[in-house]
């Protein structure tokens, strides 16, 4: 009598009309999230089937209390009024625990995806980290699971639960009145087919309107965290005008689904009409000629009235399994993506002497890059404690060099080795362990500044970040603050100044206490003491540390042991500051150029420094 969905599951014509891929999706979904979660499953279940079955008594003692006013039986009245109330109590306490249940089930599987989402985007390579923008990351961590949360939900409550319903009351209905059940069965069938079709657009709606959430979590995260670039470039109408188009892209998409989704409402309603006008029709004579009672007529009506709602939540679940298997589809895109930078079988963990890094004839090209190298045949010595500048032009493949040290991406040909270990061949723990990275934009997470320095060492006591503050000249400023090194600095830190910051990323940096230092030299301009400060914080701590820094300032390159101009991937030249001047190419044309930022502050001091 229904256009049931459990059925068509198996044929593409049915409601549910999956193709292939999403059968796939959906065994496996079932195989890796629903069934081992069985004991949870099995309690929701015994409690639906005792739900369906009270709702299937429901029209019983209706047909037995009509009957009995028929034949004023009325001594029976207060027996069957008990049964009434005490069917409804015992409907509205499984109702209860069966929703409760149901959704304890439902809730877990979406905090588990989560955790596991990003769990597996943490240990992901950082060239997929960096593919997607962080709004759409975040939109199939939240957005998407919500989906699947949506679908999981409406397959328990509507498939198990009304289907289950409407079997229980099919079945009072076959027994009240077999001949009527048979017309009521006719007439359901007929909305298989418009459901199947309606179904088919929802599906397609569904993905496009996954993709554009995505999309819009993204402009919204971007145009949130540009706030300095959209006030001072007056950019408020145009950040509005951008997010409005998305956030009524969205609304179109949705409102085609839910267009979609109520018209299969009105068919069945109608249907249902149709369905009781005959029920009526035929009762009458079937009543009058004494082959019914006006009990089996009234009980056959309350069970028809009664599954008229699951009919309906069985027509309209087919949307709601097709968003919930375009977004499980994203969901195993994003966590069956194997990282491709892991530690090798038998990998040992890296063997530091006094962490002399060399680069052979390396090459390396990004992805979607169409084969463009950002590197070529690199080949360099950073001998051990020392310290080499890389300058060259905007784009010259300077960070590139620095992403490589750490295997953030793993060279194309040739070899990176730290003391004679290809970096390929040890650990990534203790690769990464040995190398501290301050970087241009300092990241600061929503948390205390003391937690932030800690960062460098997850768990150090507080003796060691006071410490390693003093060490980068951060000291002063944090205790300036409201509540020391307790203060909360506020997502990303916005609270802080440009100088602060980098005194607090090189206080991490400190805390760490790697022997490899890669350091992305600030080129915005700090104010002159901020500027002396983390210079000379920087000179005491690159001192016996191998360091390979991206140099912007010209105190930078005159301290450095070693110089290397680059230009497109390649090194064009090498040697001290004074050799590369007498040389007068390109470097000497650099300076001359003043591409280099000089401070009179920092140079004093640096060339006071100067070994
Ligand atoms: N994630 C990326 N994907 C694709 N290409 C990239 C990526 N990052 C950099 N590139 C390209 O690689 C080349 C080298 O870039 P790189 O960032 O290493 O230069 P750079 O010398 O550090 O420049 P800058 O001083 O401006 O930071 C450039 O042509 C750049 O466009």
């Amino acid at each position: 009598m229904t256009p049931a969905p459990a059925a068509p599951l198996k044929t593409p014509a049915g409601p549910l009309a999956l193709s292939e891929r999403q059968r796939g999706v959906l065994k496996r979904f079932m195989r890796e999230w629903i069934y081992p979660r069985w004991r949870e499953l099995i309690v929701a279940m015994v409690l639906t089937w005792l739900l369906a079955a009270i709702t299937g008594a429901y029209p019983m003692i209706i047909k037995a209390s009509f009957d009995m006013l028929m034949k004023d039986q009325s001594g029976m009245l207060p027996y069957v009024l008990t049964a009434i109330v005490g069917a409804t109590l015992m409907r509205s306490l499984l109702l209860y625990a069966q929703t409760v249940e149901t959704n304890r089930i439902v809730m877990r599987l979406s905090t588990d995806m989560q955790r596991i989402g990003f769990a597996h985007l943490m240990t992901s390579d950082f060239a997929r980290m960096s593919r997607d923008t962080p709004g759409r990351l975040v939109s199939k961590l939240t957005n998407d699971i919500g989906f699947v949360q949506g679908a999981v939900q409406a397959a328990l409550n509507t498939a198990i639960r009304d289907a289950l319903s409407i079997v229980a009351l099919v079945a009072s209905m076959i027994y009240l009145d077999p001949v009527m059940s048979l017309i009521v069965l006719c007439v359901y069938p007929i909305a298989a087919l418009p459901v199947a079709t309606l179904s088919k657009k929802l599906r397609k709606v569904a993905k496009q309107t996954q993709d554009e959430l995505g999309g819009m979590t993204s402009l919204l995260t971007e145009k949130l965290s540009g706030a300095r670039l959209i006030k001072t470039f007056r950019l408020e109408d145009y950040a509005s005008e951008r997010l409005n188009k998305s956030f009524e892209y969205v609304y179109k998409l949705r409102m085609k689904a839910v267009i979609n989704r109520a018209r299969i409402d009105p068919l069945l309603e109608a249907l249902g009409g149709i369905a009781i006008a005959g029920v009526i029709a035929l009762a009458y004579w079937r009543i009058a000629s004494g082959i019914s009672t006006v009990g089996d007529f009234m009980g056959f009506v309350t069970a028809l009235l009664m599954a008229s709602q699951p009919i309906r939540a069985l027509g309209n679940l087919s949307g709601k399994i097709n968003e919930g298997l375009a977004a499980t589809e994203s969901f195993y895109e994003l966590v069956d993506e194997k990282p491709l930078i892991v530690d090798k079988p038998g990998a040992k963990p890296l063997a530091i002497a006094d962490a002399t890094i060399r680069f052979e004839h390396v090459d390396f090209a990004y992805e979607g890059s169409g084969g463009v190298h950002a590197i070529t045949n690199f080949t360099l010595t950073v001998p051990g404690g020392r310290t080499v500048a890389l300058v060259g032009r905007s784009g010259a493949g300077k960070s590139t060099v620095l992403n490589l040290v750490p295997r953030l991406f793993d060279v194309e040909r040739g070899s990176i080795s730290i003391d004679g270990q290809d970096i390929r061949d040890v650990t990534l723990a203790s690769l990464r362990d040995a190398i501290s990275i301050v970087a241009q934009d300092v990241t600061l997470f929503d948390d205390t500044i003391g937690a932030n320095i800690a960062l460098g060492r997850l768990g150090a006591p507080q003796p060691d970040i006071v410490a390693a503050a003093r060490a980068a000249a951060a000291h002063d400023f944090i205790l300036g603050q409201p509540n020391g090194y307790d203060t909360e600095i506020g997502d990303r830190g916005l609270r802080l100044s440009g100088g602060q910051r980098q005194r607090l990323a090189l206080a991490r940096a400190i805390l760490k206490d790697a022997p490899i230092l890669l350091l992305d030299e600030a080129t915005s301009a700090l104010d002159t003491e901020s500027e002396r400060l983390v210079q000379e914080a920087l000179a005491r701590f690159t001192k016996g540390r191998t360091t390979l820094v991206i140099a912007h300032r010209l105190s930078t390159v005159q301290n450095a042991d070693l110089i290397v101009v680059m230009d497109d991937g390649a090194i064009v030249e090498t040697g001290t500051h004074l050799q590369l001047l007498a040389a007068d190419g390109p470097y000497a044309r650099l300076v001359r150029s003043q591409a280099l930022a000089t401070s009179p502050v920092a140079e004093t001091t640096s060339s006071s420094l100067a070994p």
